[in-house]
């Protein structure tokens, strides 16, 4: 088990690039903790598996270092880095049996028959293919395939990682909830550094303990679930965890505060403060459905909104209003009862809007 450091790590697969768009990874600095359970959320295209491909050696970064345990390992061929890696397909040899693909591994390090036998024995059984030991593999079913691949991965003690790559995209969704529970039990028995590409947000925070978000080849923000949640470092954490995601508006400076159309919005005295030391223009607010209030009395602290829509998701509602010409999406409780084109007023508590300048959350300084 090890650090896994990425150190002013950077890639582009073009021989000559040209600009920041020619690269799959920029300027990326990152450290995957010993032990740690890990997701590295992002959409299609962002530079995760590219990460993953930099970490085990299948790719060479163009630029930067990558550390484990404060070693370089650019130089290291994938074998040399001990680095276990399942992906999105399964990787199985369908001539042998299950016994033989998860003893495979073992073999090759030279690990004793007896401690081999036992190793696979456990490994089997935590996934729950112990009856399918004596198998072909070419006679499992797809789900069963990944699973020998997943074990492939879990069986060697003396790795340096396991880097899942969407392990459970071919695994039937009735299933997925189960492995994903597994993980995390193996996870805890073995205490292994694991980090688990997804680009699902709920498949990220039932696995991982901190998640890394990557976003355009960066990794914009790396915590907890809670604080993705509540404290989105960029605007498309913001709107890609949640859902509804964060709404967020585009706003220009005014006194006081911010404003969009003709609405102004107060901010909190340390967030005036600081943007009043900034000289971008590129100024955006947050503010999650979540932590919107609708107010029964009209006050200073409201804005007057129409309600253009009211979705019922049996538990609560998500009450999609217009203020001035921004929609907004509002999450209520199951009682809401407004009628489209009614007005409400919106209160927008100051600890929960968020400002962005150039993407980036504006922080209070401690
Ligand atoms: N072998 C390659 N040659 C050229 N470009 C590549 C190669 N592999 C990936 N890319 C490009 O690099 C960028 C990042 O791709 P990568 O596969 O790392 O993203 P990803 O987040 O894993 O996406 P997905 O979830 O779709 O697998 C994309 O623009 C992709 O087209």
């Amino acid at each position: 088990m090890a650090e896994i450091q990425l150190k002013s790590l950077a890639h582009s697969y073009s021989a000559n690039p040209s600009g920041p768009g020619d690269y799959a990874i920029r300027q990326l600095d990152h450290v995957w903790h010993k032990g740690g359970a890990y997701a590295l959320l992002g959409p299609s295209g962002c530079g995760k598996s590219t990460m993953l491909n930099i970490i085990s050696g299948l790719v060479q970064p163009s630029e930067g270092e990558v550390l484990f345990d404060g070693k370089r390992v650019n130089e290291l061929s994938p074998r040399d880095r001990n680095i276990a890696q399942v992906f999105q397909f399964p990787v199985v040899y369908d001539s042998m049996t299950v016994f033989e693909n998860l003893a495979f591994p073992l073999k090759n390090n030279k690990v004793p028959a007896a401690k081999i036998k036992t190793r696979v024995q456990e490994i089997a059984e935590v996934l729950e293919i112990e009856d399918k030991l004596h198998k072909k593999a070419k006679n499992l079913t797809a789900d069963e395939k990944q699973k020998v691949s997943m074990g492939r991965g879990l069986v060697r003690e003396d790795v340096s990682a396991i880097l899942f790559d969407e392990p459970l995209t071919v695994i039937d969704p009735q299933l997925k909830w189960k492995l994903r529970r597994k993980l995390k039990q193996i996870h805890e028995q073995f205490d292994i550094t694991m980090v688990y590409v997804t680009h699902d947000q709920l498949e990220a925070s039932t696995f991982a303990d901190r998640i890394a978000v990557m976003f355009d080849g960066q990794v914009v923000q790396f915590g907890t679930p809670t604080e993705l949640f509540e404290a989105p470092n960029h605007t498309f954490v913001g709107y890609f965890i949640g859902s509804p995601g964060m709404n967020i508006l585009e706003v220009e400076r005014c006194q006081g505060g911010v404003r969009f159309d003709s609405t102004e919005l107060r901010l909190e005295p340390w967030q005036s403060e600081i943007l009043g030391g900034m000289k971008s223009d590129n100024l955006k607010v947050g503010i999650r459905p979540e932590f919107i209030e609708i107010s029964p009395v009209m006050s200073d602290d409201t804005y007057a909104a129409e309600v253009r829509d009211v979705e019922d998701l049996g538990t609560y509602k998500i009450v999609t209003v217009k203020l001035g010409e921004q929609q907004m999406k509002v999450r209520q409780s199951e009682e809401f009862d407004a009628g489209i084109g009614s007005q409400v007023n919106l209160l927008f508590p100051g600890q929960w809007l968020m400002l962005y300048v150039d993407e980036f959350l504006v922080q209070e300084q401690q």
